[in-house]
């Protein structure tokens, strides 16, 4: 079973609500008329930056690109190499859960990373990688350290 936890024990309030405020609002950078299925995502760096993104759809489907990929993206060409905390959102009231394509992308920055599923109103439960990927493939597994 997937352990849910329900604090926010690794960021300070003002952390945790500017999380919520910027992952929530990252959902209007959506390009989604296919779907129609905004996603919003925000992640923390190590040094306590934010950095946001979102779903973005194509005409050809199977180009379509997650809200958690197109950010953790961003971060890495911005000079980021290792996240804190990463957020996701949609317009859904539950929070949704991040793709298995995703939960490999995050995998990158190693198994304890918290992930945070905010539901539109704000509502939100935290899970960490390992629980969502168990017995994952790695950097490890080639010999390298998770990127830092
Ligand atoms: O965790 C998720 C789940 C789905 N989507 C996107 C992909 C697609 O654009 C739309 C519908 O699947 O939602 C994400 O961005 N992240
Ligand atoms: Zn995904």
């Amino acid at each position: 079973m997937v352990t849910i936890h329900t604090d926010h024990d690794e960021l300070s309030n003002e952390q945790f609500v500017e999380l919520r405020t910027k992952c929530l609002d990252a959902r209007n950078l959506s390009y989604s008329p296919y779907s129609k299925f905004r996603v919003g995502c925000t992640l923390i760096t190590q040094s306590g930056q934010y950095v946001s993104g979102a779903n973005v759809e194509n005409a050809s489907y199977g180009a379509c690109i997650c809200a958690e990929r197109t950010t953790i993206t961003k971060a890495l060409m911005e000079g980021h190499r290792q996240m804190k905390v990463i957020a996701i959102s949609s317009d859904d009231e539950s929070p949704i859960s991040p793709c298995g394509i995703c939960r490999q992308f995050i995998r990158e920055f190693g198994l304890d990373i918290p992930i945070y599923m905010f539901g539109a109103s704000g509502k939100y439960i935290k899970v960490f990688l390992k629980d969502l990927l168990p017995l994952s493939f790695g950097p490890e597994n080639l010999g390298k350290q998770p990127i830092s």
